[in-house]
């Protein structure tokens, strides 16, 4: 499948227009911002705030931040999965190696980052650096898209700011920087060098590039954007497909909501029926970590799909005599039918419930002499045992019909 030239990025300029809430060019801008996502999942902002003194001193800072030894990037961890130091790991594409900075809009993130990768100098230059772009790039995300998109209130967000250097392939090597995917993020804001490579999925399956200038960033929807949304908002599939003779240096600032997110009530009605339960956007990421190939993290984490009796029939053992395996009977009753509790019995595998944390089906152990002690079954067998990472809603006193 080939970059086709009929579809483009549509580009939004978000520098020279009137901002000022509530104006008429701002309602248009909003509504042009609406319809790019819904339609492309993403758009090109041309953006000022960003000087060119700026741009040229944060990928300068990119290309020493690579340079550095490996076992000193490894030293880039965290508890979130792809928060870290992503790179020279059979998984990985090997023309791939990425950074993250989390909460990268904070001083404190900034120079702990910093203190990591030059342990024995300081390296305020860096420090300052990452802190100017973290913060003008969230505005961008702040001014033109979240809080006043749908005109709906959202949680607190942190900004997650990731550095990749994909390098040129060798000969006979794969020219794939990173693979298809869509991202976790709420939005995420893409900025590079002169080096492009980018491709974006179309709706009806066109991939398609875009020449990037220093003034521009391609302000991309993630998983949780769409679910969010209630579907409204498309998260494009995209990937990094490198050619020429320059290493591509990119950044993303990704931003993720704490606590829980609500899907608003304005977008639900006739036409877009509830789609998505409410849900935490640490608990997709986590998701998406133990389930990669999901075919959408987003509706497979948190989605409603409504029950096929055909299916119900297959599963139930009536129409065939193939049982399915416990965990594809507990992800199938999390995602594929509208459910809120399951009943599991005593000796069944503990490994079923690892599908359950984090969605609110209550679970009832069956075949115990007394009920009473489902609890601290659950919690010394389960959650001391490893097999739950998250507590699980139980509830005792209303007995299941
Ligand atoms: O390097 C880029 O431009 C894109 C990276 C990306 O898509 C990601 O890490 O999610
Ligand atoms: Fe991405």
């Amino acid at each position: 499948m080939g970059v086709k030239p009929q579809h483009k990025i549509p580009t939004i300029n978000l520098s020279k227009r009137n901002l000022i809430s509530g104006t008429s060019s701002w309602l248009s801008t909003c509504d042009e911002i609406r319809q790019a996502l819904e339609e492309y999942g993403c758009f090109l902002a041309i953006y000022d705030k960003v000087s060119p003194q700026l741009y040229e001193s944060i990928f300068g800072e990119a290309k020493e931040l690579f340079d550095l030894p490996t076992d000193i990037k490894m030293k880039n961890i965290s508890d979130k999965p792809y928060f870290g130091y992503i790179g020279k790991h059979a998984l990985i594409p090997p023309l791939h190696e990425s950074l993250g900075i989390a909460n990268s809009t904070t001083l404190e993130a900034a120079q702990s980052f910093t203190n990591l990768m030059w342990p024995s100098s300081r390296n305020d230059h860096f420090c300052e650096t990452v802190l100017s772009y973290a913060r003008r790039v969230s505005e961008l995300e702040k001014m033109g898209v979240a809080e006043k998109y749908y005109d709906s209130h959202l949680g607190s967000t942190t900004f997650l700011l990731r550095l990749f250097k994909y390098r040129i392939p060798e000969i006979n090597e794969s020219d794939i920087g990173c693979s298809v995917h869509t991202d976790k993020s709420f939005l995420t804001i893409l900025h590079q060098n002169e080096v492009n490579g980018l491709e974006i999925e179309t709706k009806d399956g066109d991939w398609i590039g875009f020449e990037p200038l220093p003034s521009s960033f391609l302000v991309m929807a993630g998983d949780a954007f769409l679910a969010w949304s209630n579907g409204r908002i498309y998260s494009a599939p995209h990937r990094v497909v490198m050619s020429g003779t320059k290493p591509r240096y990119s950044l993303g600032l990704f931003s993720y909501h704490d606590g829980t997110i609500e899907i608003p009530h304005e977008l639900i009605d006739e036409q877009h029926p509830l789609q998505f339960r409410s849900f935490d956007h640490y608990g997709l990421l986590n998701y998406f970590s133990t389930a990669p190939n999901a075919e959408s993290t987003a509706k497979a984490y948190c989605g409603f799909s409504y029950l096929n009796p055909q299916r119900l029939l297959y599963l139930s053992g009536i129409l065939t005599n193939n049982f399915l395996a416990p965990t594809m009977v507990a992800n199938f009753l999390k995602t594929q039918i509208t459910i809120n509790r399951v009943k599991i019995f005593v000796n069944a595998n503990p490994n079923i419930l690892n599908v359950f944390p984090n969605t609110r089906i209550i679970i009832e152990i069956v075949g115990l002499k007394d009920p009473r002690s489902s609890r601290s079954y659950l919690y010394h067998t389960l959650v001391l045992g490893g097999a739950c990472p998250m507590p699980l809603i139980i509830d005792e006193d209303e007995p299941l019909e």
